[in-house]
C-alpha cells in the first residue's frame, strides 16, 4: 500500500509584482518513490520546491509533510527534509568537511563522523575533504551541494536540477547516489530538463507547465497510454488511393503515394502489431515496398506533445 508522506492540496504562489508561479497545484507523493518532476522553464518547480523546504511562503493552499501541517510543524518537518538547491550556496572559504559537519548539525543531528565520512566517500569527496570548497571544480562543488544536503539523513529529498551542466560521470555518480537512496528507503522528488533521466530514475512522472500539474502518473503507464509508433513505408509503384483492407488503420498516404505512415499504437507493442499486420496486408495485395522505418516515441516525445496540446489537469 502506498504511504503518502506529501501531499499538496491546491497550492498557489503569487509573487510580489503578480507573477503566479503556482495555480492551485494538488499532488500526493508517497514513501519510497522516486518521482520525477518536469516542466519547461518557469513552470513552477523551483517554486514548489521552495514551498516544501520553507524557502517560499505560499500564497494559498496547504502542504502536509509526515501527516503534519507544514505552517505549524515546520521545525519537526524540516529535518527530516533534505535540498540540493539549484544554485551553488555555501561558505565559499570553508574547507568541504566542515561545511558538511555543520550542515548535519544545523538540521539537530547528533555528531556523527562515520556517516559523514560515508557521504563523502560515496559523492568521491574524501580525498578533497580538506580542500576549500572554492579550489573545487564547479562539479566537486555539485558534489558538495549533495553531500550537504545528505548530512543529516533526510527522509524526504528534493534534487532541483541536480545534474544541469555537469558532466556525464558526474551526471552516472548521482544516478548511483540515487539508486543507493532509494535502496535505503529514502523518497526522491527531482526535477530535472534531462528527461532521460526521468526516463531512467523515476517511478512515477509528474508534468508541469505555467503553475499547474497537467499529469501526474506511472512512468510506465505514461508510456503506455501516450506512447506512439510511428512507421513509414516506402512503396515501389506509387499508390491513388489507400487499399480497402487499410483503411481500419491509422494510416495516410504521403509523398505523392509512395510513402505509406503509420502513426499509432499505445506504448503496449500495439503499435510493432499493427505495423506487422500492415506489412502482410501489403503483401497479400501484392503492394512492394522497399523500406520500412519504425520508430517509437521516447517520454521526451510525449513530454512535447504534451506541452504543445492544451490539456484537461488532473491530480
Ligand atoms: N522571487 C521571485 N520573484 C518574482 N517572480 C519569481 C520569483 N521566483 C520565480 N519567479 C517567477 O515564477 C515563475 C516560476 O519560476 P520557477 O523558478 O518556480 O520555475 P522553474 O520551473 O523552476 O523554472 P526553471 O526550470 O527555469 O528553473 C517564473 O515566471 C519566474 O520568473
Amino acid at each position: 500500500m502506498p504511504e503518502p508522506i506529501l501531499n499538496i492540496r491546491g497550492l498557489e504562489k503569487t509573487y510580489k509584482g503578480g507573477v503566479k508561479a503556482l495555480d492551485g497545484v494538488d499532488l500526493t507523493i508517497n514513501r519510497g518513490e522516486i518521482f520525477a518532476l518536469l516542466g519547461p522553464n518557469g513552470a513552477g518547480k523551483t517554486t514548489l520546491i521552495g514551498s516544501v523546504c520553507g524557502l517560499v511562503r505560499p500564497t494559498g493552499g496547504k502542504i502536509e509533510v509526515f501527516g503534519q501541517d507544514l505552517a505549524t510543524s515546520w521545525k519537526n518537518v524540516r529535518r527530516q527534509i533534505g535540498l540540493v538547491p539549484q544554485e551553488l550556496s555555501f561558505d565559499m572559504f570553508d574547507k568541504v568537511i566542515r561545511q558538511v559537519r555543520y550542515s548535519r548539525g544545523m538540521f539537530g543531528s547528533a555528531p556523527d563522523e562515520a556517516r559523514i565520512e560515508e557521504v563523502l566517500r560515496s559523492l568521491s569527496l574524501w580525498d578533497k575533504r580538506n580542500a576549500a570548497i572554492r579550489e573545487l571544480s564547479g562539479g566537486m562543488k555539485r558534489r558538495v551541494m549533495i553531500a550537504k544536503a545528505l548530512a543529516h539523513d533526510p527522509q524526504l529529498l528534493f534534487l532541483d536540477e541536480p545534474t544541469a551542466g555537469v558532466d556525464v560521470e558526474l551526471r552516472r555518480d548521482m544516478w548511483r547516489q540515487i539508486d543507493m537512496l532509494r535502496d535505503r528507503g529514502v523518497t526522491i522528488i527531482l526535477t530535472t530538463h534531462y528527461i532521460e533521466e526521468a526516463e531512467e530514475m523515476a517511478d512515477r512522472v509528474g508534468v508541469i507547465a505555467k503553475g499547474r500539474i497537467l499529469l501526474v502518473d506511472d512512468k510506465d503507464a505514461i508510456m503506455a497510454k501516450l506512447g506512439r509508433t510511428e512507421a513509414h513505408f516506402t512503396i515501389d509503384s506509387p499508390l491513388a488511393e489507400l487499399p480497402a483492407p487499410l483503411t481500419g488503420y491509422p494510416v495516410h498516404l504521403e509523398e505523392g503515394g509512395t510513402s505509406l505512415v503509420y502513426r499509432g499504437g499505445d506504448g503496449t507493442g500495439k503499435g510493432k502489431r499493427e505495423v506487422a499486420e500492415l506489412a502482410q496486408l501489403l503483401t497479400r495485395e501484392g503492394i512492394a515496398f522497399s523500406g520500412l522505418e519504425t520508430q517509437e516515441s521516447t517520454l521526451e516525445d510525449i513530454f512535447v506533445d504534451l506541452l504543445h496540446e492544451p490539456v484537461e489537469t488532473a491530480a
